[in-house]
């Protein structure tokens, strides 16, 4: 897959979804879908999306990201996209719905094929809908496909609506939307050794700036090392107990044997949330806490995803 940073010529007719797709959910996925399948008709399947959340620039405040840009280039790969543009936002924002038509899908992407959701805007200002976008686009031979509203107990999927799962700690609820379990790939940083003396060593990881808040509290999680998976109970937070100055995944895997992981990217995912964050007056009570955490962690680790209780 190319990944293009600026608005460099498609380097062939092009199939085009369009959107921001943070956190690609089911509904993200349907759109991009839409445009791998032209791949059947010849077309280069594209994605055009922006560096930054656009809404940050419209006003709307955006909330914090759900992939990282790096895991987001990963999981369009995986799913057949062969060029994908991540253009900063004022590039294109200015334009009018005419102007972007004509010059960056017909102009610069050769586009052949549009997809949007039902619910795309896009033009100065954000005015322009997939109406907009189909009538312009069918005055120049570009086919455009509108994806229905995917919808999860009877309401459309949402960047947003699963920013505020994670943010009040229902993960498992915000997997159904994502269609996979809400997590991260963060290098593993030094702590301050004191999880080996408690005999629960930790994976230590530090949230970005940007990137979405989880509910802080204790949580089964599953680990990736490679190729392999281990039970995880990861707690998110600032430690009440032994003080941190900013937000903290910690991550202790209780069946691991293997080396030391620090400096390497490990991917984190939280399955369930277990208990909220609280402050212990001895660090023999916290460690007695982790231990009962990681069995209770192990439960949810083994019983298939998505499952009800
Ligand atoms: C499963 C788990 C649960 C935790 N729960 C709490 C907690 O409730 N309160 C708290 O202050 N710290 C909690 N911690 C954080 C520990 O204080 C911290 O991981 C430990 O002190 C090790 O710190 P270090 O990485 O700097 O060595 C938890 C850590 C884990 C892995
Ligand atoms: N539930 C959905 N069903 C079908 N298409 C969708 C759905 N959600 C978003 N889309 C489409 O996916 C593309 C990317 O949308 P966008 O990034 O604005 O997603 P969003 O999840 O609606 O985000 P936000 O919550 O920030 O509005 C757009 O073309 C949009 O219409």
């Amino acid at each position: 897959m190319d990944v293009f940073r600026t608005l460099i010529p498609s380097r062939g007719e092009s199939a085009v979804a369009l959107g921001n797709f943070d956190g690609l959910h089911i509904g993200h996925r349907k759109v991009v879908s839409l445009a791998c399948g032209g791949a059947a008709e010849g077309l280069l399947p594209t994605v055009l999306t922006f560096a930054e959340n656009p809404r940050m620039d419209l006003g709307g405040g955006a909330g914090g990201r759900l992939l990282s840009q790096e895991d987001k280039i990963a999981l369009l790969k995986e799913m057949g996209v062969k060029q994908l543009y991540i253009l900063e936002f004022h590039t294109v924002k200015d334009l009018t719905a005419e102007e972007f038509v004509e010059q960056v899908l017909v102009g610069c992407l050769k586009a052949k094929k549009a997809c949007c959701g039902f619910n795309f805007t896009f033009g100065r200002g954000g005015r322009a809908d997939s109406a907009a976008l189909s009538s312009l686009c069918g005055e120049r031979g570009v086919g455009v496909s509108v994806a229905q509203a995917v919808l999860v107990d009877g309401t459309p999927v949402s960047s947003t609506r699963i920013r505020g799962l994670i943010e009040s700690g229902r993960v498992d609820d915000a997997a159904r939307l994502l269609g996979r379990p809400f997590g991260y790939r963060m290098p593993v940083r030094h702590g301050r050794r004191l999880g080996h003396s408690l005999g629960t060593p930790t994976l230590n990881q530090e949230l970005p700036e940007g990137f979405v808040r989880p509910k802080f509290g204790v949580y089964a999680s599953r680990v990736s090392v490679g190729e392999e998976s281990h039970l995880g109970v990861t707690n998110v937070g600032v430690r009440p107990t032994v003080g941190s100055d900013r937000p903290l995944s910690e991550t202790w895997m209780p069946e691991y044997r293997g080396g030391e992981l620090y400096g390497s990217s490990v991917r984190v995912e939280l399955l369930r949330f277990l208990r909220p964050e609280q402050r212990f007056s001895t660090l023999e009570e916290l460690r007695r806490a982790i231990k009962r955490d990681g069995a209770r962690a192990g439960e949810y680790y083994r019983r298939p995803l998505h499952t009800a209780e």
